[in-house]
C-alpha cells in the first residue's frame, strides 16, 4: 500500500469524483456485509426451526444482491468518469507547464521520456486514483468497523481477527520502501526503452542510410531485457507482500473460527466465518487494485520531475501591448547556456530599424540562432538587454511577445492534420478567405489546390507528404496569417526555389526582420548585415 504525497495532492484537485469513488466503495462493502448478516440470521432461523422467518430473510438477501449489483455498476461508472477527469486535468496541467518551460526544457531532456510521462504515466495514474486510492480508504474503514462489531458477538474471535487485520495492514508496509525503489527502477527502464524506440522511428532513414539498424536492434533488445529484469525484481517484492497478506488472511480466518468454535454456539461460528470473509474482502480487492495502479505510482517521479522543473525565463512582464514602432535592439548582450562555461554570445550590440531586415551571418556555431532565441525569450541574457521599441523584452508579458514575433524556421513543424488546420495554428479564427489570401502571397495556394483534398488534405506527421520548399511556403503562409510586426527568419541552407524566395520577400515586407542568412543572394537583399564570429560581432555593415 503506497500513498505518495504528490499523488494525494493531485487527488485533492478532483475531490468530488474521488469522494464519490470512496463512498460507493463503502456502500458496496456495506451491501456485502448486510448480505452476510442476513444469511447468518437466516441460518440461525433454520437452526431454530423457524422456516418462514428464514424464507423472509432469504428474500431480503436477494434484494440486497440486486442493490449491490446496482451499486457495483454505479461504482464502475463513477470510476471511469473520475479516471477520465483525473487524466484530462493532469494532462492539461502538464501541457500548460510544458508550454511554460518552452523549447529550452526539451533540448535538455529526452523527448521520449516526456512523452512516456504524458501518455503512459498519466494513463497509469488513472487506476491509481480511481481504483487503488479509494480502495485504500475502504480497506482502512471496513475491517476496523467489522472487528469492532464482532466484539459484541464473540470477543475471543474478534481479538484473533483484530491481530490478523493489524498484521495484514501493517506488516506489508515494511516492504513499501523497497517496492517503491524497485518501481522507480522499472519506470526508468521503461522510459529509456520508450525514448529509444521513439528516436529509432524518428531517425529510421538515417539509421538505414548508415546500415545501423542491426546495431540499434541489439541496443533495443538490451533495453527490453533491462526492463524485464527490473519488472521481475519489482514483482518478487510484490509477491512477498502478497504472500504475507495471504498468510494473515488465511490464518486470521482459521484462528477466529477456531476461537468461536471453542467459546460460542454454531450460529456464532457461522457469523464469525462470514464476518472474517467480509473483513478481508477489501484487502483482497486492494491487492487487485494494486496491480492496476502500480504503474501510476512508479510514473509519479516522472510527473514530479516535469512539474518541478522551472521555466528558463519567468513571465513577469507587465506590459501586454506590443511596442511600436518595433525596432529590435541588442545592447551589450552576453549569454552562456546553462552548464556551459563559454558564452555563446558576448557583448553583442546592434539595432534592426523598424520595417528593416538585418541578416545575421557567420560560421556555424557563431551564435546566430542564440541571438534569435534571446529575442524570443527562450532564454534571458546574463548581461545586457534585448528590447523591442525601446521596451526590454523581459517587461513584456510572454503572450504579448509571442503574439508580436512570428517565426519562419528552416524546419518549421507541421502537425498531423489538414493544411487548413496547420495554417490556422497561427490564427484560429481566420476565415477561408484569409487562409487563401495568405497562401497566395506565400506562393502556396497553387500547390495546395493541386493536393487531392485541397485545403482539407491531411498532412503526414511533420508534413512528411510535402517537399522541403512546399513545407517552407506553408510556414511562410502561417507567419503571414499571424500578422506579427516582428519576424525571425531562419533561412534554409539548401537551395531555395524562386517562388519560395519571392514568398520570403513578401513576408518580410513592412516587418522588422531578423534573418539568419546563409546564401549570398539573400544576404544582398538585407538592409544590414551583422557578421558574427565566436559569439561576438565582427562587423556590422549596411
Ligand atoms: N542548447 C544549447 N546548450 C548548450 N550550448 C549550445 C546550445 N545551443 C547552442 N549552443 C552552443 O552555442 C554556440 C552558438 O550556437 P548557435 O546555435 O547560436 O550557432 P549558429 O551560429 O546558429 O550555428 P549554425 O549556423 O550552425 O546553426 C555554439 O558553440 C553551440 O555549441
Amino acid at each position: 500500500m503506497i500513498i505518495h504525497r504528490r499523488l494525494l495532492q493531485l487527488a485533492g484537485s478532483v475531490r468530488g469524483p474521488f469522494a464519490a469513488c470512496v463512498a460507493l466503495g463503502l456502500a458496496v462493502s456495506a451491501a456485502y456485509v448486510t448480505q452476510a448478516v442476513l444469511l447468518t440470521a437466516a441460518l440461525a432461523a433454520l437452526i431454530r426451526g423457524d422456516t418462514p422467518a428464514a424464507v423472509r430473510l432469504l428474500a431480503w438477501v436477494f434484494a440486497v444482491i440486486a442493490v449491490r449489483a446496482a451499486l457495483l455498476w454505479a461504482r464502475e461508472a463513477v470510476t471511469v468518469w473520475a479516471g477520465g477527469l483525473i487524466k484530462a486535468r493532469l494532462r492539461d496541467r502538464l501541457i500548460v507547464h510544458l508550454g511554460r518551460l518552452g523549447p529550452a526544457y526539451l533540448t535538455g531532456t529526452r523527448t521520449g521520456n516526456v512523452q512516456t510521462t504524458l501518455v503512459d504515466g498519466v494513463e497509469g495514474l488513472d487506476p491509481y486514483f480511481s481504483r487503488y486510492l479509494p480502495q485504500v480508504m475502504v480497506t482502512f474503514c471496513v475491517p476496523v468497523a467489522l472487528v469492532g462489531w464482532l466484539f459484541t458477538v464473540n470477543a475471543a474471535a474478534a481479538a484473533v481477527l483484530a491481530v490478523a487485520v493489524a498484521g495484514v495492514l501493517i506488516i506489508p508496509r515494511f516492504w513499501d520502501a523497497t517496492l517503491l525503489r524497485r518501481g522507480r527502477g522499472r519506470w526508468a527502464a521503461f522510459a529509456a526503452l520508450a525514448s529509444d524506440y521513439l528516436e529509432a522511428m524518428q531517425g529510421m532513414a538515417t539509421l538505414r542510410a548508415f546500415g545501423a539498424v542491426g546495431t540499434l536492434g541489439t541496443r533495443l533488445a538490451g533495453r527490453a531485457h533491462d526492463l524485464y529484469l527490473t519488472t521481475m525484481r519489482q514483482l518478487r517484492v510484490s509477491l512477498v507482500e502478497t504472500g504475507v497478506s495471504a498468510f494473515f488472511v488465511q490464518a486470521g480466518t482459521a484462528g477466529a473460527v477456531l476461537a468461536a468454535t471453542t467459546s460460542g454456539s454454531a450460529w456464532e461460528v457461522f457469523a464469525v466465518l462470514v464476518i472474517a470473509v467480509e473483513c478481508f474482502r477489501p484487502v483482497k480487492n486492494l491487492s487487485d487494485a494494486w496491480h492496476a495502479g502500480y504503474l501510476g505510482i512508479t510514473a509519479v517521479d516522472g510527473i514530479e520531475v516535469l512539474l518541478a522543473a522551472s521555466p528558463a525565463v519567468a513571465d513577469r512582464g507587465t506590459r501586454h501591448d506590443f511596442p511600436t514602432p518595433p525596432a529590435i535592439t541588442f545592447e551589450g548582450v552576453t549569454f552562456a547556456y546553462p552548464g556551459s562555461e563559454r558564452p555563446a554570445v558576448r557583448e553583442v550590440s546592434f539595432t534592426v530599424e523598424p520595417g528593416r531586415t538585418v541578416a545575421l551571418v557567420g560560421p556555424s556555431g557563431a551564435g546566430k540562432s542564440t541571438l534569435a532565441a534571446l529575442l524570443q525569450r527562450h532564454h534571458d541574457p546574463d548581461e545586457g538587454r534585448v528590447s523591442i521599441g525601446g521596451v526590454d523584452v523581459r517587461d513584456l508579458s510572454l503572450d504579448a511577445l509571442r503574439g508580436g514575433v512570428a517565426i519562419v524556421a528552416q524546419d518549421t513543424y507541421l502537425f498531423h492534420g489538414t493544411v487548413a488546420e496547420n495554417l490556422r495554428l497561427a490564427r484560429p479564427d481566420a476565415g477561408d478567405e484569409q487562409l487563401i489570401a495568405a497562401a497566395r502571397l506565400a506562393a502556396a495556394h497553387d500547390f495546395i489546390t493541386e493536393l487531392p483534398g485541397g485545403y482539407d488534405t491531411p498532412l503526414g506527421e511533420r508534413g512528411a507528404t510535402l517537399s522541403g520548399g512546399q513545407r517552407q511556403r506553408l510556414a511562410i503562409a502561417r507567419a503571414l496569417l499571424a500578422d506579427a510586426p516582428v519576424l525571425v527568419l531562419d533561412e534554409a541552407t539548401s537551395h531555395v526555389d524562386p517562388r519560395t524566395e519571392q514568398a520570403l520577400s513578401q513576408v518580410r515586407r513592412g516587418r522588422t526582420c531578423l534573418m539568419i542568412a546563409h546564401r549570398p543572394d539573400t544576404i544582398r537583399q538585407a538592409d544590414h548585415v551583422v557578421t558574427l564570429e565566436n559569439g561576438t560581432v565582427l562587423e556590422a555593415a549596411a
